[in-house]
């Protein structure tokens, strides 16, 4: 069977984060694996605490794993601050997996911050360079290049270009709050590619970042191109926001057993 790791935050809710990321990889039929940086008290409405795992738990978790179990792919989530990104970055180098998918979460559905405002110029220097691909909506795309408000599809391709520039492998821009149908923009430094799925009109949003990339990931895992694995993400994260679930009171989440259990 094929491995993937998550490296993120748990969601006490489910919804988000690391529970997230280890639905989605078995709903692909991948097998899933956890290192946790960081524990949110959440639910579907807010984001109430949040605590971090020292450097020391986050790397004795990625030695555990590395040193005995091949890791077909990573995903990286939320990883909060500078000195968790530093230990990471430092045993992604050491292990070398073969694909990471780098979510660059910044902050929740609900305003929370899920990265310390300081810790964006260690992930931009110390992960982005270490990414297969790096999948931000369209507020992290701007944070990630200061470079103003991103509007449109043309404005999405400009930031995915800027961003490549920082040295990921691959750029995919999601337009998931951008009007109109749900428009993804791709960049190789060679190509752009659109990937576009009908918006369904729902609140129950909570987790599709976290799920979109973890899909990514599953499909690297399992040998897919990178364009292939973006395609069966896609068609993956319609279906689980088709059927998401109306748990709690706010923004609820994907559903990753729509296949069998349809809402
Ligand atoms: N209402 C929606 N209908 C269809 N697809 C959506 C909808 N909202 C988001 N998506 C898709 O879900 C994925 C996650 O996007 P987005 O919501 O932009 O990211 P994030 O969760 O990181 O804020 C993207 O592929 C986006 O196009
Ligand atoms: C632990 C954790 N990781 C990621 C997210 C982002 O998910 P969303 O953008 O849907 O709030 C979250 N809310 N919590």
């Amino acid at each position: 069977m094929k491995t993937a790791l998550t490296i993120a935050g748990s969601d006490s809710s489910g919804g988000a984060g690391i529970q997230a990321d280890l639905k989605t990889f078995s709903a692909h039929g991948v097998y899933g694996m956890s290192v946790i940086v960081s524990i949110t008290a959440q639910n579907t409405q807010k984001v109430e605490e949040v605590e971090d795992l020292s450097p020391r738990i986050i790397g004795a978790q990625l030695d555990a794993v590395f040193s005995d179990i091949t890791v077909d792919a990573v995903k990286i989530g939320m990883v909060s601050n500078p000195e968790a990104i530093r230990v990471i970055a430092e045993k992604l180098i050491q292990y070398k997996p073969k694909f990471i998918v780098l979510d660059p979460v910044m902050v929740s559905k609900s305003g929370y911050d899920l990265l310390q405002p300081e810790a964006k110029n260690v992930l931009i220097e110390k992960l982005l360079p270490l990414a297969t691909i790096v999948t931000p909506n369209l507020f992290e795309a701007e944070r990630l290049i200061n470079n103003g408000e991103i509007t449109t599809i043309e404005g999405m391709k400009e930031a995915a270009k800027q961003i490549y520039a920082l040295g990921p492998q691959a750029v995919l821009v999601k337009g998931g709050h951008l009007e109109g149908d749900a428009v993804d923009v791709f960049y190789d430094g060679k190509q752009f590619e659109t990937f576009e799925e009908e918006r369904i009109e729902t609140k129950n949003t909570h987790g599709t970042g976290c799920t979109l990339s973890s899909a990514i990931a599953s499909h690297l895992a399992k040998g897919e191109a990178l364009e292939e694995a973006i395609e069966g993400a896609k068609t993956y994260i319609q279906g689980a926001i088709r059927h998401s679930l109306s748990i709690g009171h706010g923004s609820g989440p994907t559903n990753h057993f729509f296949q069998w259990f349809k809402n």
